[in-house]
């Protein structure tokens, strides 16, 4: 039988096995599985201590992981220092601005103290990445004048310098307007559609929906659910049930213990109840009653309610997941 040679494009761009992060006893990613195809804008959504910031530090090489893999474009990077400078950029949350330079001296002041394999070329590509995040009109102006989401455009134009396989922007949409935004999708649109595969987090799913073209649900470390903006609507969406749990005593304990498993959202207390939303199997449904159960909570009457319109819920209550 003839053998055709392996499918470069059908291999995924970013492929985490089995990876787990931990800070002394704690754990922040637990055992994540995930494959991104190359040139997607890729939404890490989650709430705050998700584990989104760890994944992003150890694929950009800040910290070591406790297991797991980390492949780029098929090749294992963890243990290669060497091409994780290479081949990822990371830029952090919150990066001050400089003082006094324009956003051109600024850029060639960058490229000038990168060391790669030819020394001229990042100089050579300030034009283009002036030019591809949407600043070639701002190469005279002031960085401390630029608004937030112009100075997030200069940051994301100097990690493009070195021309990198995958671009991690940490909480990049906090604080944009819409205008913000809507610009900042057309500028990593063009960079994605380019090859470089980009990955952004957010705890917040309006700030990011309109800018990526796939997403993944974190919480507690763990994944939720990973797909197109519509498949992780749908697959939130429809699996997710409202319980009323009536319960004789404990009531500000129970809360607590509920709030922290990753299945439970939108906790409420109204009187004697607790009102929250599920989302996961029955058998994770199950576990859940039976949690309750061995902490030795007195429960009178447990409710269950598939969520109304669900199809018809508008985008920003899948933010209810966090
Ligand atoms: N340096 C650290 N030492 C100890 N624990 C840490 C450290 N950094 C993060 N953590 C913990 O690891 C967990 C995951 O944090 P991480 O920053 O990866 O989440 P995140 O989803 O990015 O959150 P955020 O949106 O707040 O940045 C949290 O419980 C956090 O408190």
């Amino acid at each position: 039988m003839m053998e055709f040679p392996e499918n470069q494009s059908a291999r995924p761009a970013v492929d985490i096995r089995s990876l787990s992060v931990d800070y002394g006893d704690l754990v922040a990613v637990s055992d994540l599985t995930l494959s991104i195809p190359q040139g997607e804008v890729c939404g890490f959504l989650g709430p705050h201590g998700a584990g989104k910031t760890s994944i992003f530090k150890v694929i950009g090489g800040l910290m070591k992981p406790r297991q797991g893999e980390v492949l780029i474009d098929g090749g294992d990077i963890l243990g290669d220092a060497e091409r994780i400078v290479r081949v990822t950029a990371y830029l952090p949350d919150l990066v001050p601005m400089p003082s006094n330079l324009k956003v051109g001296e600024y850029l060639e002041t960058r490229a000038s103290g990168l060391v790669t394999e030819k020394s001229s070329e990042p100089l050579e590509r300030v034009p283009a990445c002036l030019e591809n995040t949407g600043l070639a009109q701002l190469r005279e102006t002031c960085c401390n004048t630029l608004s937030r989401g112009q100075w997030q455009r200069v940051l994301i134009a100097e990690n493009l310098l070195r021309d990198p396989r995958i671009l991690m922007l940490d909480e990049l949409a906090s604080g944009l307007d819409a205008h913000a935004r809507e610009e900042m999708s057309l500028v990593l649109n063009r960079i994605a559609q380019s090859g470089i595969t980009v990955l952004v987090s957010s705890s917040v799913l309006e700030e990011i929906a309109d800018m990526c073209t796939s997403l993944c649900v974190m919480k507690h470390g763990k994944l939720l659910t990973f797909g197109t903006l519509a498949e992780v609507r749908e697959a939130l969406e429809s699996n997710k049930r409202t319980i009323t749990v009536t319960l004789l005593s404990r009531l500000e304990e129970a809360a607590v213990w509920l709030g922290a498993r990753a299945v439970v959202s939108d906790l409420t207390i109204k009187g004697n109840q607790l009102i929250f939303s599920f989302t996961g199997s029955e058998d994770a449904q199950a576990d859940l009653l039976e949690g309750m159960v061995d902490l030795g909570m007195r429960i009178r009457t447990y409710e269950e309610k598939a969520s109304r319109n669900a199809t018809s819920r508008r985008i920003t209550e899948i933010d209810r997941i966090q």
